[in-house]
């Protein structure tokens, strides 16, 4: 079965997923304001770096995909996705202006809409939001019955560097509806693919989210409060989580200690929880403590090449890794900012280097010396600090005899060399 699809907001999250669905055989339009990127899109040329998409846009840009700045093709679609940003307000709670408004703009449009349609929220929100903001601000400007639109909130999990991957093949699908219509359209999007579906109330599904980001955060804070004491009593962390990991009940994966976690999403959801959490008279005590540790990883980095190099002022220290995490270009909440930024205050000559990251970051701190080699970056360093996990690095080897001083620490374990002075983690 091909259905129409628009997907409002034409960002991460809507080029991955509506590039999927139109490889899925659906006929798919993104609803972008951004001309730029629509213009990309359509040029199939994504404007994100994503393992495998480049590929997919292409086969699909101007066939079964196309990207629009207006939202006629909302007049005719069987189903609509929600795909804007949910960033985070300065007290921490998810700002959902953007939400919406386009909410509002789908309404007015929806008005032409002759058949049942279903408006679907894809970004991620606080409980509550599909039924309160999106369902009244769609029914007042369409001036639509509930008997001709359905409601349905329908979370993303896939990561950046994984997207397309993740997208195709999920552990799981959930579906909040607010009836079984609504759900059973949102299931026939994706016949296709092979996972369970968890039919769920519209809040669930919003707080499934919720829940499933902060507990991944809290695997990874956890991980990092048993280093940061591994680390003071002589313990390889790693191979302790091994251990841990290795029970059923827990699982292997997100037990990394290191720099702590970054990007778009586990910081700002934790934070939204939080904030919804004492909105609603809790005291998300366990929920805080893992914002808290994340916020002191960095720092602690930058200790303990205090304790080995002495004063930082004037010392050339380099970054291997930019990115939040390895296979993206994504600096957003990156690690490696919060280390940078002490680094210069404290006086340093940073160094840097990263295989796709350096333009972004260079928006941020442009007076930092930026390499197009590992080896650049190391050559006369008094110490290395690694930010991200890319796979390059594991074969950095004999560019460590370059360093003035071989002091490495790392903040995401992916190195294999241990010549290092100072191994962190
Ligand atoms: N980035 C990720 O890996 C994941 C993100 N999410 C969630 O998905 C949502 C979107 O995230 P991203 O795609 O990363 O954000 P993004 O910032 O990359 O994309 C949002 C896009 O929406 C566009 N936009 C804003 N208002 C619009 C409107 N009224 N009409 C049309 N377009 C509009 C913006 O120009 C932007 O291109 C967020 O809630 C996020 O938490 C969920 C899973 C993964
Ligand atoms: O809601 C979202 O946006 C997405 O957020 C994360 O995906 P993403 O942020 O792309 O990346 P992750 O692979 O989860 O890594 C996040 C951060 O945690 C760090 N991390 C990860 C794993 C680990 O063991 N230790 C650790 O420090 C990474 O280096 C990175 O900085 C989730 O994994 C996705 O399921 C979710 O859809």
């Amino acid at each position: 079965m091909s259905l129409k699809i628009s997907i409002v907001g034409g960002g991460y999250v809507g080029l991955v997923t509506g590039t999927c669905f139109a490889e899925l055989g659906h006929e798919v339009t993104i609803i972008e304001i951004d001309p730029e990127k629509v213009r990309a899109i359509n040029d199939g040329k994504p404007p994100i770096f994503e393992n495998g998409l480049g590929d997919l846009l292409k086969k699909n840009a101007g066939k079964r995909l196309r990207a629009r700045t207006d939202y006629d093709s909302v007049a005719s679609a069987d189903i609509v996705f929600i795909s804007v940003g949910t960033p985070p307000k300065p007290d921490g709670s998810a700002n959902l202006s953007y939400i919406e408004s386009a909410s509002t703009s789908i309404g007015k449009v929806l008005k032409n809409n002759r058949s049942y349609c279903v408006i679907t929220v894809k970004s991620t929100v606080p409980p509550g939001t599909t039924e309160k903001i999106v369902w009244p601000a769609v029914i007042q400007a369409s001036g639509k019955t509930e008997n001709e639109i359905g409601f349905a909130m329908n979370p993303e999990f896939l990561r950046e560097g994984r997207a397309v991957e993740d997208f195709l093949h999920p552990d799981r699908i959930v579906i909040g509806c607010s009836d079984p219509r609504a759900g059973n359209r949102v299931a026939d999007v994706y016949q296709n693919i092979q996972a369970p579906i968890i039919h769920t109330g519209l809040t669930a599904a919003e707080m499934i989210k919720y829940a499933s980001n902060s507990f991944l955060a809290t695997k990874i804070s956890f991980s990092n409060e048993i280093g940061n004491l591994c680390k003071v009593l002589g313990i390889d962390v790693y191979e302790v989580m091994k251990g841990v990991g290795l029970d059923a009940r827990i699982g292997p994966l997100f037990l990394n200690a290191g720099a702590g976690f970054g990007g778009s999403c586990f910081p700002k959801d934790v934070s939204a929880l939080v904030s919804l959490a004492k909105e609603n008279g809790e005291d998300p005590v366990l929920l805080e403590s893992v914002l808290t540790v994340n916020e002191h990883q960095p720092h602690r980095m930058i200790s303990i090449v205090e304790k080995r190099v002495g004063v930082i002022k004037g010392k050339r220290i380099a970054i291997l890794g930019l990115a939040f995490k390895d296979n993206t270009d994504d600096i957003r909440d990156s690690r490696a900012i919060p280390v940078i930024q002490e680094l210069v205050e404290k006086g340093a000559c940073v160094t840097a280097y990263d295989p796709l990251a350096i333009p972004n970051m260079q928006k941020i701190f442009p007076a930092i010396e930026y390499c197009s080699t590992a080896a650049g970056a190391l050559t006369g360093a008094d110490a290395c600090l690694v930010m991200t996990e890319w796979p390059e690095f594991s074969k950095i080897d004999k560019e460590f005899g370059l360093m003035a001083h071989k002091i490495v620490i790392e903040g995401r374990r992916i190195l294999t060399w241990k010549g290092g002075e100072g191994i962190c983690w």
